[in-house]
């Protein structure tokens, strides 16, 4: 049974050692990536979470080979999506979760490698919005419906008849993760329609660094695409997707985030293994936010050190649209700093694992913080009178895993439904209770 909810208390210091369990937005990709690729692909660091166990679960349901060699390694062997232009499996009922990293890419390569397929998730996953990527793939001739309301999963696809005469547009301003999932399958498409493909970013793009991790992932497999300033792609008729002997998935910039905090507010050191300047995902640049709120930070290759001074930290107003994740963290660091700070561009915020924007006005607001907001801004001054606070977390990981930050205040905090952090980082609260005293 889950645990109702965790009670951490007050604490004045932070320091250690922490091993990053590997990225999600990395794992996924490669997961699917090796399964269309050609050849076995042996993957190392793989994360072990709600969100990659649904995508693993979906490649095996479709019929893909995929052999658990150790607890984070896998060996995936690629059906070659460019010789058999389907899934072994052509009718299935797939379960989602709300993994938005698994749910995306699958509706395209499913979607236009066509079959019989239910996509579903979570009451939660059926409130985030499709709309733009499934317009798109119809408009090339993919056969979808919604089942339940317009715009939203679940997701019915059936047999595709593509054709596409023109750019491909896909609209930019509401999640990467479509363009993410257009990508990922244009060599499919450029496979079935013999032609180069042209992709078009209608709006402006945000959470860009994510397509970075997909491009760079595309061309680890074989895949160069032309990126004519994010707006207009290129992929070659010949792309294809071969398997490459050994990828090693770097550990989570995203969840690296609350140990280089720690580090900042508990004073540090806190050294993190698994990422460093040598990381291709973007929520490693949530370093230059804390270096302006005063930490020293180290960054190696593949590894981070963070220290903190005693004191108030420097506020700061900030555009948070290329590391929406890693700013929720910000956010909570706002509470112990010198003045209010503004978290700005950050409506994607809106639309992901609960309305996040909503989601910490409020629960700031209780530990006695004062807080605006608007459709895509946030505005936090700290507390001058700290209250106890239970904190509610929406079935959200990244809600509890950044309220366990609330505790260098003069009060403890409790954490509702902890367990929701299963979605990207199962063992948090363990890692989290062997660097704090
Ligand atoms: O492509 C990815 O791996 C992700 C893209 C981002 O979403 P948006 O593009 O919707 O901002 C991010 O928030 C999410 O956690 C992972
Ligand atoms: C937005 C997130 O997840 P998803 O991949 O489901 O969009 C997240 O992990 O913060």
């Amino acid at each position: 049974m889950a645990d109702d909810y965790l009670d951490l208390n007050q604490v004045n210091q932070a320091k250690g050692e922490v091993t990053l369990p590997g990225s999600k937005s990395i794992s996924n990709r490669v997961l699917l990536l090796a399964a269309l690729a050609e050849g076995k692909t042996r993957l190392t660091g793989v994360l072990k979470s709600d969100d990659t166990d649904v995508m693993l679960a979906a490649l095996k349901t479709l019929g893909v080979r995929i052999v658990q060699l150790n607890h984070d390694e896998y060996e995936v062997e690629g059906i070659n999506a460019f010789d058999h232009s389907q899934f072994p499996q052509t009718k299935a009922d797939i379960f989602l979760g709300n993994a938005g990293t698994a749910f995306r890419p699958l509706t395209a390569a499913l979607a236009v490698m066509g079959g019989d397929y239910y996509l579903h998730g979570v009451p939660r996953m059926h409130e985030r919005p499709i709309k733009d990527l499934v317009e798109t793939l119809q408009s090339i001739g993919c056969n979808i419906e919604y089942k339940l309301n317009d715009g939203y999963p679940p997701l019915q696809i059936n047999t595709s008849n593509l054709n596409v005469s023109a750019p491909i547009e896909i609209e930019g301003s509401v999640s990467s993760q479509f363009l993410t999932a257009l990508l990922l399958v244009s060599p499919l498409i450029t496979r079935k329609t013999q032609q180069d493909i042209q992709i078009k970013v209608k709006g402006e793009l945000i959470s860009k660094p994510y397509i970075a991790i997909t491009l760079n992932l595309m061309e680890r497999f074989g895949v160069k695409v032309e990126n004519n300033n994010w707006s207009h792609f290129i992929v070659a008729k010949d792309a294809k997707y071969q398997a490459i002997s050994h990828l090693a998935v770097e550990g989570d910039a995203s969840s690296a985030s609350y140990f280089m905090a720690l580090g900042l507010v508990g004073g540090g050191p806190i050294r993190i293994n698994g990422v460093g300047k040598s990381s291709i995902q973007g929520d490693i640049k949530f370093a230059d936010v804390l270096v302006h709120m005063g930490a020293d930070i180290q960054l190696q290759d593949n590894s981070i050190e963070v220290r903190g001074h005693k004191g108030l930290l420097k506020a700061f107003d900030m555009d948070f649209n290329l590391i929406p994740d890693a700013a929720m963290t910000a956010a909570v660091l706002a509470l112990y700093a010198d003045g209010p700070c503004t978290l700005r561009n950050i409506a994607s915020w809106r639309v992901k694992e609960t309305d996040r924007i909503e989601a910490m006005h409020k629960e700031l607001e209780k530990l006695g913080a004062i807080v605006s907001s608007g459709s895509d801004w946030l505005r936090i001054e700290p507390p001058k009178h700290w209250r106890t606070a239970s904190i509610d977390t929406y079935d959200d990981h990244r809600m509890a895993m950044c309220f366990s930050l609330a505790v260098f205040g003069p009060v403890g905090v409790r954490i509702m439904d902890p367990n929701c952090v299963a979605k990207t980082f199962p063992t948090y609260f363990d890692v989290y209770k062997g660097l704090v005293a």
